[in-house]
């Protein structure tokens, strides 16, 4: 079984952005170390979501690295992806893992040690934990919860811990340090002049 990806890049849908050249350029330098999360806005259509995770899967296949799909698990498994990732809006983890069956990769979204806990019993096999910090990437989400909030919840997970929201390769070795496994990111690689180097620094931060 390969390793638990330590760097998770989530697609960025938003208008102007090109999703699959930032994909591309982070498997170039990553390969089988990353896991791409297929994300896309809640007024995509499934077809629009479908068509992106398609050709991410087979990007990902290509390189050996992992395929998770965001919310649409229905989407995850007809494109025959490695796992998803469900939060508190989306199907509750216990009813996730029916879904996707019991050998998928199933992350779910925790703020603090209780809930994480309560997702693992459910059935999660990594926690996505934060906000960590402040991000202008996604609306409506509560106050950051740090460094402190990161590691509360990495010592009582029991499986890998993924941090995510405004996470930069400055900020990885306090983020490791707290116990996250890894980090996942949207920003730091679709907002980059150059992804390929912008990967390789996030990288080097993980190693
Ligand atoms: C790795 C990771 N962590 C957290 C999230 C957020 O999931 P969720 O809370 O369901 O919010 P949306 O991404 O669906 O808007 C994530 N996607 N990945
Ligand atoms: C999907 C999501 N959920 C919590 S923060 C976030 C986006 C994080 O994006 P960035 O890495 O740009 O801060
Ligand atoms: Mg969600």
């Amino acid at each position: 079984m390969r390793p638990f990806p330590r760097l998770h890049l989530i697609t960025d849908t938003r208008p102007g952005r090109d999703p699959l050249a930032v994909v591309a350029a982070a498997l170039a330098v990553a390969g089988a170390g990353l896991a791409v999360q297929v994300r896309v806005e809640d007024e995509a259509t499934d077809r629009d979501a479908y068509d992106l995770a398609t050709r991410v899967r087979a990007f990902c296949a290509e390189a050996g690295a992992t395929c998770l799909v965001n919310d649409r698990l229905h989407i995850a498994l007809a494109v025959g992806a490695d796992g998803g990732h469900v939060g508190a809006l989306d199907l509750p983890v216990e009813a996730a893992r029916r879904v996707l069956g019991p050998r998928a990769i199933l992350g779910a979204t925790a703020r603090e040690p209780a809930s994480a806990k309560a997702a693992v019993d459910a059935g999660a096999t990594y926690l996505g934990v934060g906000p960590a910090y402040a991000t202008t990437t996604k609306d409506g989400l509560p106050p950051p919860i740090g460094i402190e909030g990161v590691a509360a919840v990495a010592g009582a997970a029991g499986v890998p811990v993924i941090a995510i929201a405004g996470v930069t390769a400055e900020r990885i070795p306090d983020l490791r340090a707290a116990g996250a496994h890894g980090v996942a990111v949207i920003g730091a690689l679709s907002g980059a002049p150059d992804p390929v180097e912008a990967t390789r620094k996030l990288w080097d931060a993980l190693r």
